[in-house]
Order: C-alpha cells, then sequence, then structure tokens
C-alpha cells in the first residue's frame, strides 16, 4: 500500500543540496512507494509549525531533511502530538549529530532507501522546560560563545574541540555555580559545565556518555567541577577521548528527571541551538518517537555494531577509519570528502 509522507525540509541547510536534490528524492521515495509532498521551511521554529500540522492532516510518517537545527525543530513539534507517525531523516545540515548516531549515512539515496525500508526503531526524547531536545543539552561558560564558532561545531561538544586546537582562542573561562537535585544525586557548586545526554553520540565522539542508549529511559548527566585553565584543557582532551570517567573532576550520572538552577546566568544549548536560559527542568520522555533507521548497521559509527554486521558493510573501510579516529577533525574530513563525492 501506498503510503504519505510529509517532507520537511530546510532549504538553506548545509550545502543547499535540497535545492539540487529534491526532484531525485520524490522519484526515489515515490517507486519505493513513498507518496511525498513538500513543505521547505522559511525560518527559524516553521519546521515545528510544518511537524504539528503535518499530523494533523494525517499522514504517515514524516521526513524531517535538514541538520540537527532542523530535526530538533521537528521532534518540537511532534512531541506533544497524541499520534506522532514514524520519523524519517534526510541529514543534509552541516551538523547531523543525531543521524550519525543512530547510522543514517548523508548519502541521500541510502538515506532515502532507510526510509522506505520502513525499519523503525523507538527513542527516547529529553524534554526541558517546555522544549525537547533529541541528542544532548548543556551549559557553561562556554556556551555563550556557541553562535561564534563555525556553525558545525555549535553543539558544546564540538565548541570544546575546536577550542582545544587553538588554546589563544580560548575564551575566558569562569565556573558557574550549578544547583543540581535529581533522586539519585544531588549537589550545589561551582562548575565549568554540565551536559545532559540522550545518546552517545556527541559531536562524534561516542565515548562522552558511554553509558548512554538512546532507548533506556534516562538521561546522563556530565558535570565538569570547577578547575583551572590548564586543567580544564587537559580534562576535556581526557573527556573527548572517552578517558575521564574515573577521574574526580567529573561527576556523571544517570536518571529521569534532573532540575539544574543558577545564580549566574547561564545560557542552554539544546541540540546546538539556543535554548533559553536557567533554571531548568530536565525529564526523559521514554521510547517516545519511531525513527526509521538502518536496520543492517551498515552506516553506523558503533564499532561493534560495525563488526557484527561487516559482511554487510559495502563501506566498511572508510567507516572504520572514521571510528577509530579520536578526532574531530578527522570525523568531519572524513564528512566533507564523502560530500564532496556525493556532490561531484
Ligand atoms: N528558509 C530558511 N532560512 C534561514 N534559516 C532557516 C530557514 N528554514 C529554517 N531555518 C533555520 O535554520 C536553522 C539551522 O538549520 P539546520 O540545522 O537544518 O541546518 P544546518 O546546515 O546544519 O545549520 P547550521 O549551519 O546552522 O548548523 C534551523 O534551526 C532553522 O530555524
Amino acid at each position: 500500500m501506498v503510503k504519505r509522507a510529509r517532507l520537511i525540509y530546510n532549504p538553506t541547510s548545509g550545502r543547499e543540496e535540497m535545492k539540487k536534490r529534491l526532484p531525485d528524492i520524490l522519484n526515489r521515495l515515490e517507486r519505493g512507494g513513498i507518496e511525498t509532498s513538500c513543505h521547505a521551511t522559511i525560518g527559524e521554529g516553521d519546521a515545528t509549525l510544518a511537524a504539528a500540522t503535518a499530523i494533523e492532516r494525517g499522514f504517515d510518517m514524516i521526513i524531517a531533511a535538514g541538520g540537527d537545527g532542523t530535526l530538533n525543530e521537528v521532534i518540537n513539534g511532534m512531541a506533544e502530538q497524541e499520534h506522532r507517525p514514524a520519523l524519517g531523516i534526510l541529514p543534509v545540515g552541516t551538523t547531523n549529530d543525531f543521524a550519525r548516531a543512530v547510522g543514517i549515512p548523508k548519502n541521500w539515496e541510502a538515506a532515502c532507501d532507510i526510509i522506505i525500508r520502513q525499519h523503525s526503531r523507538v527513542i527516547d526524547i529529553g524534554k526541558v522546560n517546555e522544549k525537547y531536545f533529541i541528542n544532548i543539552a548543556g551549559g557553561g561558560s562556554m556556551t555563550e560563545l556557541t553562535y561564534e564558532v563555525p556553525s558545525r561545531l555549535k553543539t558544546m561538544v564540538g565548541q570544546l574541540a575546536y577550542y582545544m586546537k587553538g588554546l589563544e582562542k580560548l575564551p575566558r573561562l569562569r565556573p558557574i555555580e550549578l544547583d543540581i537535585r535529581s533522586e539519585e544525586y544531588s549537589v550545589n557548586g561551582q562548575f565549568m559545565l554540565f551536559l545532559i545526554s540522550n545518546s552517545n553520540s556527541v559531536g562524534g565522539f561516542e565515548k562522552l556518555a558511554p553509558m548512554a542508549t538512546l532507548d533506556d529511559g534516562l538521561l546522563d548527566v556530565i558535570l565538569l567541577k570547577k578547575c583551572n585553565l590548564a586543567d580544564f584543557v587537559k580534562l576535556v582532551t581526557l573527556a573527548l577521548r572517552g578517558e575521564h570517567l574515573n577521574d574526580s573532576h567529573f561527576v556523571t550520572f544517570q536518571t529521569k528527571h534532573v532540575e539544574v538552577s543558577s545564580k549566574d546566568y547561564t545560557q542552554l544549548n539544546l541540540d546546538g541551538e539556543f535554548g533559553g536560559t536557567l533554571p531548568c527542568s530536565f525529564s526523559v520522555l521514554p521510547k517516545h518517537i519511531s525513527v526509521l533507521v538502518d536496520e543492517t548497521g551498515t552506516y553506523s559509527y558503533n564499532m561493534k555494531k560495525h563488526r557484527d554486521h561487516h559482511e554487510h558493510a559495502e563501506h566498511a573501510d572508510t567507516h572504520t577509519e572514521a571510528c577509530d579516529g579520536d578526532n574531530k577533525d578527522e570525523l568531519q574530513d572524513l564528512e566533507d570528502r564523502e560530500h564532496d563525492e556525493q556532490m561531484k
């Protein structure tokens, strides 16, 4: 039976790939039994409205085409609806952390085929005050610079990686006073930053919250205690390598609900976008959205899964290379190279 999809796309995303690819994408979906109509977003917040409207109009699925920003907006339009159709993703943005986390490739044909195959995975989403996030929320002295770094590094983790490269660019660091309340752990003190993660793949770093899985019904909280500049650099580098868990400067715990407040003015970063200021109440909506994912694991950056599906992996070598690199730049270069090849 033919299915009806609403494709919500950001025409300005990434390198404006959707403008060029749209007819091909519609054709491929149509041939795969998915009749698709489109909504091109016109600015901030439009994808949220478009997703809510698509649900009201009874579409069988919603396809978000853009980067993490567009995806976040689409999730925000779906989260409060009683009926939530499956969500397909075409990662054509500059930052596609979530698509990477669930193994959806940037290659548009392969991404369309994943949607056509209709294999879904039900995932948790995070709620903060009245907004939703799919990957990560965070705040700290660095968040304020979010919008001044290259757009592909807009998430806090991306920024941390960026600043670790050139210390002369390291912004004025100051600890913030944070009050953290949860059933599992509560603390009041001076911290450099806090991260609240839904998935374990954040900004290409898979080991930052190694316990986190997208469907465990839990948020992973990472706090970095007050430290001096030299320690900060050392500790962030450790964290980006996934070697931070035994260091006493870090506090990590899992919870369903956490309240974060501060006497200091502290901005919040939600999936790479500005998300308001503290105080915030974070909770998890367990198994809330069905995402169409690749059942073969071919494009997964998760090494174990990748090995398990080795026989299916056409692009195994390229992706193994990416997995091995602890370095954000290697991952980004690889993505850029892949993208350039597709554009040829
Ligand atoms: N027509 C439009 N013009 C300008 N901005 C738009 C338009 N439609 C949507 N947006 C905004 O662009 C933001 C970023 O989009 P998205 O994440 O899809 O792309 P991206 O290429 O990864 O972005 P960025 O370069 O900001 O990382 C969205 O949060 C959305 O609010």
